[in-house]
């Protein structure tokens, strides 16, 4: 417990110096209908497109989006201002999407009005959950690829995403204002990894705005309409939410059948709960009201829903009374990252209560369990998609709902295979899953344990290749491909620990390959390892085992006795610090007992009298070292993790 309050309070201090400040992202909502916005609603689906852009991180997602919503009037960017969709301070600091948004404008071409509805979505790994979520409300997807560094490992990752769900793919290579733009190269590693020809591909730059009147025209030739029926009963997947504080919460919807008018009663398929349709508004990107919604396009409902439970991202709303078939659901996240989050005290426990509720709102990747700690009281336990979607959860938190809390380290989830008895055979409870340190079951009920395991994609350019390899092998990494993409650039496939990536192995990839080796991951399954356990004097000490690769068992464990040698303060008995794998001794050192000079008082004398008293000290220990109960200064928990 010692050692958890320790290491909360470093990551708490590193997370607290991301900011201070307490921002609420969303406006009060207007009432009004604009008269430009109160004609969305006559466009037919023929002449509406919905789309989203998807690229790795900073190819310039946010920054077509600009110039999007700029072409289209929809506002009015001055210098020095950009990203105007990445609405969220922690966005607008750390520079980077990590709330997918969307916008609807409105595009002449030919004579005609057309209604395009845009997501732009976050690039990092962490948060492909926004992107997979998006892709459910398009037809087809923009995916953009730096002129400068071409396919990079979410390209790779959002392309096959996008081909998964059958959406058309418009690509197009942005930043080709940039001196050392190749898009001839990028071109080909195009065709080499997914088949598209040169003819295809647009070249841009969403920065200057070069090119962009040709992904308008892309869009609307490209891109399929939205194949639904405006006459049919109404069908509305919830694909986004959040929490206003005077509406309660909103639900950003996707209509595929029917329409939708304030003053509707509509049910969800999930609750069956009913609600009247208050207020609907479409995102302009600013909210916009208008008076009823339709088939293929995408709007925010407002329906006096109070509870975060009761919008389920991915739902399926149908007017109240109508049998209707629900759409399907979305293949629910993941979490590979798990932490405790506990109210600084526990007077602000309901407080930090309903901030992570309504957080979660806008953040379904995060899952919640209540947990308890006799250190730090009532708390939950959350489950993330990886280290930045907690960084940035916290962050959040903090900002937007003004909450200090304390954040416990981070983990993963491990499966236990407990040993067979007739209660846990019977119960099939013999395999459990544990993601909390505090919850491992003793060493002694264990068969096996098994640690998850990733598959990770690195494009690099192959001048470092050899830095990277070692990287992964020391990170216990097993290479299972590699491909050319280009003359001078290498794709790898490696099976990975989750727990050897988790912390920091994106920053130690980025370092030595100055920024140009990208990474993606995703999870491949559990695999065997070792439980290693720490003996003192034949005592198992539950705070000090740990899980450990099979492989590297012996040589932790060997580091870790010597290490608690150094630590452990000499006693008055002898302790023997040993190390167990799988109920063998991997490692063994002696920590020597002080030995009180029994014989000082004699004066001379028979050496006979002198060996009675010494050997009346050594039985004395003996009987001190069975029922010793061994001292550990709380620096050890914290010294023997450090690598
Ligand atoms: N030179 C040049 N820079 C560009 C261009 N487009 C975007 N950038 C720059 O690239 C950086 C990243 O752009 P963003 O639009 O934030 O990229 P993003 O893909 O939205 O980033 P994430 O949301 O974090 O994944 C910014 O500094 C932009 O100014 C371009 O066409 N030319």
């Amino acid at each position: 417990m010692i050692l958890r309050n320790l290491v909360l309070q470093i990551v708490n201090n590193k997370l607290r110096k991301l900011s201070p400040k307490i921002n609420i992202p969303f406006k009060r909502f207007s009432t009004q209908v604009n008269e430009k916005v109160a004609n969305f609603v006559d466009i037919p689906p023929e002449r509406i497109r919905n789309f989203s852009i998807i690229a790795h991180v900073d190819h310039g997602k946010s920054t077509l989006a600009d110039r999007i919503l700029e072409f289209t009037g929809a506002v009015k960017i001055n210098s020095g201002q950009s990203q105007v969709l990445d609405k969220l301070q922690v966005e607008k600091e750390r520079g980077i999407t990590v709330k997918a948004q969307s916008a609807s404008v409105l595009y002449d071409y030919k004579g005609e009005t057309y209604l395009l509805n845009l997501i732009d979505t976050p690039g990092h790994v962490d948060f492909s959950n926004e992107v997979h979520r998006s892709l459910s409300a398009c037809q087809g997807v923009i995916l953009l690829v730096d002129a400068n560094d071409g396919v990079q490992a979410q390209t790779v990752a959002n392309f096959y995403l996008a081909f998964g769900k059958d959406l058309v793919i418009i690509p197009v290579l942005n930043k080709i204002d940039l001196k050392n733009a190749d898009p001839g190269r990028v071109c080909m590693q195009l065709k080499s990894l997914f088949d598209i020809e040169e003819n295809e591909v647009l070249k841009i730059s969403a920065k200057l705005g070069t090119g962009i009147e040709d992904v308008f025209h892309a869009i609307i030739e490209r891109l399929p309409f939205p194949k639904v029926d405006k006459s049919k009963k109404l069908r509305a997947l919830l694909f986004d939410s959040w929490y206003d504080r005077y509406r309660g919460v909103l639900c950003l919807v996707y209509l595929t059948d029917g329409t939708i008018k304030i003053g509707d009663e509509i049910t969800s398929c999930y609750s069956k709960k009913s609600y009247e349709v208050k207020t609907l508004s479409m995102l302009t990107p600013h909210e916009q009201s208008v008076t009823q919604l339709m088939a293929g396009q995408v709007g925010l409902i407002s329906c006096n829903m109070r509870s975060h439970k009761e919008a389920l991202i991915g739902d399926t709303l149908h007017t109240t009374g109508d049998n209707v078939e629900a759409l399907d659901k979305f293949e629910p996240s993941k979490p590979m990252v798990f932490a405790g989050i506990y109210p600084l005290d526990q007077s602000q426990h309901v407080n930090l209560r309903s901030a992570i509720e309504k957080l979660c709102l806008n953040d379904s990747a995060v899952t919640v369990a209540p947990d308890t700690s006799p250190a730090l009281g009532q708390g939950w336990r959350l489950g993330f998609l990886g280290l930045l979607h907690l960084e940035v959860f916290w962050q959040r938190l903090h900002q937007e709902h003004g909450t200090e809390s304390i954040l416990t380290a981070p983990s993963v989830t491990y499966k236990i295979k407990l040993k067979p008895t007739k209660q846990n055979i019977k119960d099939g409870t013999d395999i459990v899953y544990v993601n909390n340190p505090a919850h491992f079951p003793s060493h002694i009920a264990i068969e096996e344990s098994f640690e998850p395991i990733v598959t990770g994609t690195i494009i690099t350019p192959d001048e470092y290749l050899g830095a990277i390899m070692s990287l992964c092998m020391d990170r216990r990494g097993t290479q299972t491909n590699a491909i050319n993409i280009d003359n001078n650039r290498v794709m790898l496939q490696y099976e990975l620990p989750l727990c050897e990536i988790v912390v920091d192995f994106h920053d130690s990839l980025k370092t030595i390959s100055s920024g140009y080796a990208s990474f993606d991951y995703e999870h491949a399954g559990f695999k065997s390892s070792a439980l290693l356990c720490i003996l003192l004097n034949g005592v198992a000490v539950d705070e000090l085992s740990s899980i450990v690769h099979i492989t590297r068992a012996q040589t932790i464990g060997k580091r870790m006795c010597l290490r608690l040698k150094d630590i452990i303060p000499r006693q008055l008995v002898q302790i023997a610090i040993q190390a167990e794998v799988n109920g063998k001794i991997v490692g063994r050192e002696t920590l020597k007992a002080y030995r009180k000079d029994v014989t000082a008082k004699l004066y001379g004398g028979d050496v006979t009298r002198r060996m009675k008293l010494l050997a009346q000290q050594a039985e004395g220990k003996k009987k001190m070292r069975s029922v010793a109960n061994i001292a550990l200064p709380r620096e050890t928990f914290i010294e023997v993790l450090k690598k």
